[in-house]
This record gives structure tokens, C-alpha cells and sequence, in this order.
């Protein structure tokens, strides 16, 4: 059967619209609230159910909540019992979806003549994120997943109506799948699952590489744990793994990649503090800054420690870490608790060192100034920032960088060095702050430093003619989430 348009063969769809349609405009309004949401009957271990968490979810990401806090609100919102028998498949179905956000709202958009209310909207889009995959890969059955999705939208009395729509659409996409699958891959957003303004950033910065960069982010980062070398080496952790029938590989000097993800806590040696989670690319930080027994750090911008911890374990330091959000710095001395390691946590701001640093006092031998940033680099563990920063978040949080460090320098001691880190793959962030930093600190040297990795395979612009190569030696490593490097000695 050719596929229709919905509206054509549902008339009744209008009772339960509230706006006009439009391919790329169907995410709601930032601005809107969500109606408060009548209790669903399902049943906490069904898929309805945890498409139904995962859609409130998603639409308070569409409202611009991260993922974990929106996540975190759901499961609050539950009795004990329920958020326990949906944790694994909620967040599951909400990370998918972030993955394939593009798609699946192209998809609502295409399929529903005018754009439900949210939560339906969101919904289906779960929905779809879940029959988006080939059926070798897909979690659940296509049958599953639109019998559960229409349960779902039917098992709140205020969108029960709704259910003949959403079991209409979703059937619709079954039937016509490989055509709307192919007709999406003209619309860029569609086709990558990123915001446009996203797309042309990487774009215009790797030429090169930006398709094989989308792509990584939309994969799911392994899981690679940091060695503590004070309590074990890489190859005893190895063969405790082995003697556990866990596989594992080295992929750094301390670094360990699990072939199978696992919860923290089934890691062998995770809670006594042998490993912690880390990435690979970022455990350069901490092995970059080269420290030595009884040298004076600061970590600037310190939460939740992960840096922090590492250093640590690299050598006995006097170390100061520094972050100015509350609550994120309690998260350090859990960490160092569990890796029995300890450090001044001061809470601050780093670009007014007045606050917490006496001038009179000892400086710095090194500083680690692992800045805010756009997290372009961690998309594919945190799926939701790329629908969550928006274009002119980027020249506020490069003016950001700036202030930080260029109040950090002077704290720096003759000899010293300072490490400037992102987790961005955006140049205006890395390359070009390593650029501006130098051309206006003359005190500065450029020394040799990972500089700009990137999540998949890829090669430096062809004209870096701007400014010096040092530091612009471009790595590409599955292995690596984005991050940019750069290190200065002070004169
Ligand atoms: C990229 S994260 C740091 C990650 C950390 N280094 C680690 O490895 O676990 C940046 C941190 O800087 C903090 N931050 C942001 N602005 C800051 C400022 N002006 N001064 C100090 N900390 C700041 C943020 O709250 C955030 O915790």
C-alpha cells in the first residue's frame, strides 16, 4: 500500500493538534512548559512504560535540561519499585533517542499532519528511535515496540484519544520505512542527527573528516578505565580481568578498554579505588603535565576530580582544586576518598584568583586550566549537548576561556607550565585560543602537547599558515573522545 500523509485517512487528528507542521520544526518551543501529566496505567516493566519515562525525558532536554538531571527528575518521580524495574530501559531508550533526535523528529513531522502536543511528539519519537534500526540490531521486535508505544500514548487519559494516531503513524513508517528512511537523508539534520548550525561548525573546521566526526559522536564511547599505578600495574589489572573472563585491552599507558560495557560497581577493583572510569584522551591531561613528588598544582577547574585523581596518583603534590560550583566540588572529595588520595579543595572562580589565592603565598609549579567548554568532544557520551548549546553559546564560552586564563598566568611560577584543555573539537576553543594566548603572553613558550584529538579518523586543515604547528598535531583514535591540548612553560 502507498504511503499516505496521516491527516489524509485520520480527520480526527486536529482535535489534539497545536500548531502548524513543519519538517524541521516540530522539537517544541524551548519556551513552552509541559502540561502536568496525568498517572499512566502500565506497568512498570513494560516497554510502555519506560517509553513513556523516556519521553518525559526527552521533552525536558526539548526544554533544555541535560539528559541525567531530566533522567534523575523522572525516576524521582516514581515509586522505588517502578524506577528500579525501568532504570536499564529508560535510559537506554533516552540516549538512543538523543542519538537519532534528528531522524525521529523528522519523521513525527513528516507523519502527523499538525505537531502533536509534546509528550505524544516525544513519544513517537522514542518510538521511532527504537524502529530506526535494522531489525538485526534493533532492541525489540517493531511489533513490540508500536504495540507499547501505542499503549503508552493510550494510558493517559488526557491523550487516549490519541492512540489510533500513533498506531497509524508508527504502522505507516513500518510499511514505507526504506522510503522515508531515504527520503530523510536529504535533510542534513535528518541525515546526522545534529543541530544545522552544529553541522556547519564541524563542517567549516575539519572538511576533511566532519562526516567520519558526526558519525563517532553518534556511537556509544567505550568504556575505558584508568590504572591507579600507587595501588596496581596495567598488566596485574589486565590479568585480574583475564582470571575474571573479562576482556579486556590496553589503550594508553594507564589506560584499560573493556570490550563490554559494565556497571561501576561489577568492575573489579573500582570501589577499593585500583581504576577509575576515564576516558583515554583525557588521561593525557594528567600525564602531559609531567609532575614530580612535592611539586605545588593547581587543578583550576577541578569537578567532579577525575584529573584531579589522576595527578594524584602520578606523584605526592601539594594540590589545590579549585571549582566554583558547589556542589560539583563535593563530587572531588568523593572521588579522591575512593581512590584514597586528598587535595585542598577550594570552591572559586577561577578567572578571580583574588578570592582564593593570597598573592603573598606560594605560586603554581603547575596548573591544569581544563576549562568550560562547548563538550563538542563528548557527544557521544552525552548525547543531549548537541541539542542543548546553541550557536552563540561557542563565543561566550571562548571569551570565558580567555578570562581564565589570562587571570591563571601570573600564577604560574618562572619555569613553570600551565595546561590548557578542552573537551571541544571546535577550533575557536582549542587551536585559535592556543594562538591568541600565545601572540598576547610573551612570557609564554608553546611546548609540545597531544593538541587537537578527534573521535575518528581525520587529518589537520590543510593550511595552518595562522601560527606556529607546534601543539597543532591533529590525532584521530577511536579510542578518544575530542579533546585539545595545548602546554606553555612561563620564561
Ligand atoms: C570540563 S569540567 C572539568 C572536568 C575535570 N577537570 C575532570 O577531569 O573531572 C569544567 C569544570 O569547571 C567548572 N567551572 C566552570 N567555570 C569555572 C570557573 N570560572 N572557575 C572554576 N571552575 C569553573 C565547571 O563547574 C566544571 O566542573
Amino acid at each position: 500500500m502507498p504511503f499516505r500523509p496521516l491527516a489524509l485517512t485520520v480527520p480526527a487528528l486536529s482535535l489534539f493538534m497545536t500548531r502548524k507542521p513543519s519538517p524541521r520544526a516540530v522539537a517544541p518551543s524551548t519556551r513552552a512548559r509541559e502540561p502536568r501529566l496525568s498517572t499512566p496505567q502500565l506497568a512498570p516493566e513494560s516497554l510502555g512504560f519506560a517509553l513513556d519515562c523516556a519521553a518525559q525525558a526527552v521533552g525536558a532536554v526539548r526544554l533544555g535540561a541535560a539528559l541525567p538531571a531530566a533522567l534523575g527528575t523522572v525516576f524521582a518521580s516514581l515509586p522505588e519499585a517502578s524506577a528500579t524495574a525501568s532504570h536499564g530501559a529508560v535510559q537506554d531508550i533516552a540516549y538512543r533517542t538523543m542519538r537519532r533526535l534528528g531522524l525521529a523528529e523528522w519523521l513525527v513531522a513528516k507523519l502527523v499532519h499538525k505537531a502533536p502536543v509534546p509528550h505524544v511528539a516525544h513519544l513517537l519519537a522514542c518510538a521511532f528511535a527504537l524502529l530506526i534500526d535494522d531489525e538485526a540490531s534493533a532492541a525489540y521486535t517493531p511489533f513490540t515496540v508500536v504495540d507499547q508505544a501505542v499503549e503508552a500514548v493510550g494510558a493517559r487519559r488526557e491523550f487516549a484519544f490519541a492512540k489510533g494516531l500513533a498506531n497509524a503513524v508508527l504502522r505507516n513508517f513500518l510499511r514505507e520505512r526504506n522510503a522515508l528512511i531515504a527520503e530523510s537523508q536529504r535533510d542534513e539534520v535528518a541525515r546526522w542527527n545534529y543541530p544545522r548550525w552544529w553541522i556547519d561548525a564541524v563542517r567549516n573546521a575539519w572538511p576533511d573528516a566532519w562526516q567520519d566526526i558526526l558519525e563517532a559522536g553518534n556511537t556509544q564511547g567505550p568504556l575505558t578505565l584508568r590504572v591507579n599505578i600507587r595501588r596496581s600495574s596495567v598488566d596485574d589489572y589486565l590479568q585480574t580481568l583475564r582470571d575474571r573472563q573479562i576482556a579486556a585491552t590496553q589503550v594508553g599507558s594507564q589506560a584499560v578498554r573493556l570490550a563490554v560495557p559494565m556497571p561501576v560497581d561489577r568492575i573489579p577493583g573500582f570501589r577499593e579505588g585500583v581504576v577509575s572510569v576515564q576516558d583515554a584522551g583525557a588521561q593525557l591531561a594528567a600525564q602531559s603535565l609531567a609532575v614530580r613528588n612535592g611539586m605545588r598544582v593547581l587543578d583550576a577547574c577541578a569537578a567532579p576530580g577525575g584529573k584531579t585523581g589522576h595527578l594524584l596518583e602520578l606523584a605526592d603534590l601539594d594540590l589545590v582544586a579549585l571549582e566554583s560550583d558547589q556542589s560539583r566540588a563535593q563530587r572531588i572529595g568523593e572521588n579522591l576518598r575512593r581512590l584514597g588520595l586528598a587535595a585542598d579543595v577550594r570552591i572559586g572562580d577561577a578567572g578571580d584568583p583574588s578570592a582564593w589565592h593570597d598573592p603573598a603565598g606560594p605560586s603554581f609549579d603547575r596548573i591544569l586550566a581544563d576549562v568550560p567548554c562547548s563538550a563538542s568532544g563528548i557527544v557521544r557520551r552525552h548525547p543531549d549537548i548537541r541539542w542543548l548549546r546553541r550557536a552563540a553559546d561557542i563565543p561566550a564560552l571562548v571569551a570565558e576561556q580567555r578570562r581564565i586564563l589570562a587571570a591563571l598566568w601570573p600564577l604560574v611560577k618562572p619555569g613553570g607550565e600551565l595546561l590548557y584543555v578542552t573537551c571541544s573539537i571546535l577550533p575557536d576553543e582549542g587551536e585559535m585560543q592556543a594562538l591568541w594566548f600565545g601572540n598576547n603572553h610573551q612570557d609564554a613558550v608553546r611546548l609540545d602537547a597531544p593538541g587537537q584529538l578527534l573521535p575518528a579518523v581525520a587529518r589537520a586543515p590543510a593550511d595552518t599558515s595562522a601560527g606556529s604547528r607546534a601543539g597543532w598535531t591533529t590525532g584521530s583514535n577511536p579510542d578518544h573522545d575530542g579533546f585539545f591540548y595545548a602546554r606553555f612553560q612561563k620564561r
